[in-house]
């Protein structure tokens, strides 16, 4: 760090030498890092989820160092550091986790750490987290350093604080690290790394340190990340079609990265997320303003009605970048050094000048966060950084791509007036130019060649021709280092090389010279970083909001509500939508605590994927800030997302699909509290269908007593009867058209209810065709089965019990959302009449079942009591309680086993629903 008091810590290697990771070890100055790749189990079962395809969330490439320490116990803290050598950000966080670590895992995968530390005593014996993290390295694609215990100290960490972070910002850190302990101790750890391990300092006052409390997003695993296709797509990882992919228009750096870490850990806080919809909807109300922010002015729209422009924001650099380069300190200085100094400065310039425009584009904006953005942009942030920066910068220099003119814009960047001698220098150098072009243009005369002269950064000026030139002339021994490339003949001569020379010397010189003014300039402009950084980050907001206003001019969106229930009208897939052919087709969704377990039934290819998918997503994206593919929407807030959907390639190598089930779900039940969404696909097809439907059965009780919101997908008509009367469950099924014997027409809607397409297998198999034989075989079995399930078929009290008190519940929460709502007078009272008639009809028709079933309960003889029955209802009562039981013949179920099923599963879940609700009806 710079001069001033340091925390007083010596530094030598780590003391534990670790006989697996021998590369852990590292003296004062290097840290040798293991290769990455292959994946260390060391034999030990794994904890983790399965891997998805992704085996990396596609983080751009930075150093970003992380320290990680913990408070065992059963329910652990963990402090977090993370440090971003790329963008001068430290974040700490402390966590308290379960023992999966879930959420630590999450953090570590939202900012990809390159070194992760660890205190040198949890590796020996191996601490449960350290396993964890070293069995999700080929996922973070880090490497593990370990450090002695002696550099995660609290009082380091305090004063590394008070030096570092932004002075204004020094106390408010404070406040909010205040009792995280451990978060406090690694960043004592990264930063006493970075300093001594990576020989890298930090000025003064020049970190942005940020506290990131972990209440304050959304929890998605990595499992869900991949297999949502949040940030890549699973098929193709370079396509576009993934969430981040469609809403990633951003056009700078930052904001691009800022939509990452935002679909990874999405907000949780109302207050920020309205601000964000209510800048989102004047952007995209404003068209003027819109315009102006991303463009200056509209050039045209395509046929797509998309818009064609040169943007604002576009003129961007990563500022990220260029300020951290800025800010770091260097140890040694150099011609190379310099060089880079002067390119930073010259894109800082080039930064500080597109400041302005965002500001007018703002004028006149009416929402908070537009508002603030426009303020932080406004003159008076930006005039005192302009005038250091065009005291020492000539006005004309401007940032360039191309090597050859960012040299020239390098040589002539500083003032003449800093140095006497510069443009003697800068003399020289246009002259050594001027010979080089004057070289060339006289060898193809002499040589009647046509030659061109190009440049890069390695060879610096050399010639090129078309390889046709030659036609079957040999190349003059004048020209040397010849090589082709496809058609061309690329060469120099010695006289270019030693123009080369002269030209590259006096550009050395010229940097020399301009050496201090621009390292005095850095210095001064440091003590500005705080508000460049807050300017960038505001630009980074507003290309993000920006870019899904940009959606929203371009796709039917609408801006989502928050309240306590999930309510979307003509929602659709925002992917699939964009990519099918056909036309797709909406979707209603709506969830509340009495409706929170949807069992969503259909045959096959009837977009029951495509249908829960489109749900999570829309959740996602509502808690990013943007706007969602439907023309009503409303969320709940959710602070963890949940999906175990099949995926071509989600299935590790040596691992059954089913095990790989079994434990995804697992890991779901661990974690899933009432603040959960989870999308469940096909679950329990990996096994026979007996186990399959038991285990499903068991694990939906599970969800549904966890009160998350789960949709369901799946096969098992049986799951959705055995649930059917469960409080908090509903059927819910995609609707096919088999009117037409011979066809099967996917309707794509969702409708309410199992699904009753009792033969849409068969309908299937008539279209794929199997042998018409076969086909007429297994109508008459499917036909007869089907004629004994009715038979059998009746109503047992305790079903009707269930009903009743689901019918009551279902009054309640309607009643306490209409006392909650916006309604009020005449329709608030024709709205309860209707609800009241419903309600009586409904119980009515259920009264009348009540009586029937008990009228049959007298009149049940022996004879129809059969043996099956008996022998079904005493395995049951042998399981004490356990709920299940189904018959194994080849239809798969018995009606007397499935009413008895039933009747056990509904007594057993009465009982718990009256304890859930703590009998409020
Ligand atoms: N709402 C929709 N509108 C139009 N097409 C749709 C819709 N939903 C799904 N599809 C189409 O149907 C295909 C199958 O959808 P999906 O995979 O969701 O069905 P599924 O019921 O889950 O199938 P399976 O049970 O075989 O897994 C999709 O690839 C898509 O092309």
């Amino acid at each position: 760090m710079a001069s001033g008091r340091r925390p007083s810590t010596s530094f030598t290697s780590a003391s534990t030498s670790y006989p697996s990771y021998p590369s852990y070890s590292y003296n004062d100055t290097t840290t040798t890092s293991r290769p990455r790749t292959g994946r260390r189990n060391n034999g030990r079962p794994s904890t983790a989820r399965p891997r998805t395809g992704a085996s990396t969330l596609v983080a751009e490439a930075q150093q970003v160092i992380c320290a990680v320490s913990e408070s065992r116990g059963i329910s652990p803290t963990v402090g977090l550091a993370f440090v971003n050598l790329d963008t001068g950000e430290a974040v700490l966080s402390q966590i308290c986790d379960s023992q999966t670590y879930v959420r630590t895992i999450h953090k570590l995968m939202v900012y990809s750490p390159s070194e992760i530390l660890i205190v040198s005593t949890a590796a020996n014996p191996k601490s449960k987290l350290f396993s964890i993290i070293e069995e999700n390295l080929n996922d973070l694609n880090s490497n593990i350093v370990l450090l002695d215990r002696r550099y995660w100290a609290e009082t380091t960490g305090l004063e590394y604080i008070q030096q570092l972070a932004f002075a204004e910002d020094v106390e408010a850190i404070k406040i909010s690290i205040g009792g995280n302990y451990f978060a406090v101790c690694c960043i004592a750890a990264v930063l006493k790394y970075i300093e001594l391990g990576l020989s890298k300092t930090f000025p003064f006052h020049s970190l942005r340190i940020k506290y990131e409390p972990s209440e304050g997003s959304m929890m998605i695993d990595v499992s869900t990340i991949g297999s949502l296709e949040l940030i890549q797509n699973l098929q193709n990882p370079k396509s576009s079609d993934c969430l981040f992919g469609l809403l990633n228009q951003t056009v700078t750096p930052m904001g691009s990265r800022l939509l990452r870490s935002n679909i990874l850990q999405p907000l949780t806080n109302a207050d920020t997320l309205n601000t964000r919809y209510d800048a989102l909807e004047e952007l995209t109300t404003k068209e003027e303003m819109f315009f102006a922010t991303r463009q200056g002015k509209l050039l045209a729209r395509n046929l797509n009605a998309r818009l064609i422009c040169t943007t604002a924001l576009k003129a961007f650099l990563d500022v990220d970048k260029i300020l951290t380069a800025l800010i770091m300190i260097p140890t040694t200085s150099s011609v190379q050094h310099t060089e880079q100094s002067v390119n930073n400065v010259i894109m800082l310039k080039q930064f500080v000048n597109s400041i302005k425009p965002i500001f007018e584009a703002l004028t006149g904006s009416r929402s908070a966060m537009l508002e603030e953005i426009r303020q932080f942009c406004a003159s008076e942030n930006v005039e005192p950084i302009q005038e250091l920066i065009d005291g020492v910068i000539n006005g004309d220099t401007t940032f360039a791509s191309q090597p050859l003119d960012l040299r020239n814009q390098r040589t002539y960047a500083v003032k003449s007036g800093v140095n006497g001698l510069l443009d003697v220098a800068r003399q020289t150098y246009k002259e050594a130019m001027t010979d080089a072009y004057q070289h060339v243009t006289e060898l193809g005369q002499t040589h009647d060649l046509s030659l061109e002269m190009k440049f890069d950064n390695v060879r610096q000026f050399f010639i090129r021709l078309p390889a046709s030139e030659l036609e079957d002339r040999l190349l003059n021994p004048v020209f040397i280092n010849v090589f082709r490339k496809k058609n061309m003949i690329e060469c120099q001569t010695l006289d270019l090389m030693k123009l080369n020379q002269k030209i590259a010397d006096s550009h050395n010189e010229v940097l020399m010279m301009s050496a201090k003014a621009v390292q005095e300039l850095i210095v001064e402009i440091r003590g500005q970083t705080s508000i460049l950084f807050k300017i960038c980050e505001s630009v980074a907001m507003l290309d993000m909001i920006s870019s899904f206003a940009q959606l929203v001019t371009s796709q039917d969106y609408v801006g989502p509500q928050l309240t306590a229930t999930l309510a979307i009208k003509s929602g659709r897939h925002p992917i699939r939508e964009k990519v099918q052919t056909n036309k797709f087709i909406a979707n209603d969704v709506y969830a509340t605590q009495q409706t929170r377990f949807q069992i969503i039934t259909g045959c096959n290819m009837s977009g029951k994927s495509t249908y829960i998918r489109s749900i999570a997503l829309m959740s996602v994206m509502a808690q990013i800030g943007s706007f969602v593919p439907a023309q009503f929407a409303s969320f709940p807030i959710l602070h963890q997302l949940f999906a175990r959907v099949s995926t071509d390639d989600s299935i590790e190598a040596n691992v059954s699909t089913f095990a790989a089930e079994m434990r995804e779900t697992a890991f779901i039940l661990r974690n899933i509290d009432k603040r959960s969404m989870a999308i469940i696909d096909e679950l329990g097809r990996g096994t026979s269908t007996r186990d399959g439907l038991a285990i499903a059965v068991a694990i939906a009780e599970a969800l549904v007593e966890s009160r998350a919101l789960v949709w369901f997908a799946t096969h098992f008509r049986d799951l959705a009867n055995i649930m059917a009367e469960r409080n908090g469950v509903i059927n819910l099924h995609l609707a096919v058209d088999m009117t037409d014997g011979e066809a099967m027409t996917m309707l794509y809607k969702i409708a309410e209810g199992a699904v009753t397409e009792e033969h849409y297998g068969l309908a299937l198999a008539k279209v794929v065709p199997l042998p018409a034989q076969v086909l007429e075989h297994a109508t008459l079995v499917a036909t007869k089965l089907e004629q004994q399930v009715k038979r059998k078929k009746k109503t047992s009290l305790a079903i009707i019990h269930s009903r009743r008190r689901k019918l009551i519940l279902n009054l309640k929460e309607h009643l306490v959302q209409a006392q909650n709502g916006s309604m009020e007078g005449d329709v608030l009272r024709s709205w309860l009449n209707e609800l009241q008639k419903e309600f009586v009809i409904r119980m009515t028709a259920i009264d009348t079942e009540a009586r029937e079933a008990e009228s049959e309960s007298v009149d049940v003889t022996d004879e129809e009591s059969t043996a099956d029955d008996v022998e079904a209802r005493e395995q049951l009562r042998a399981r004490e309680g356990t709920v299940i039981s189904i018959s194994d013949d080849v239809a798969g179920e018995s009606a007397s086993d499935r009413t008895t099923t039933q009747d056990s599963h509904m007594e057993h879940s009465t009982v718990q629903d009256s304890v859930e609700d703590g009998d409020k009806c």
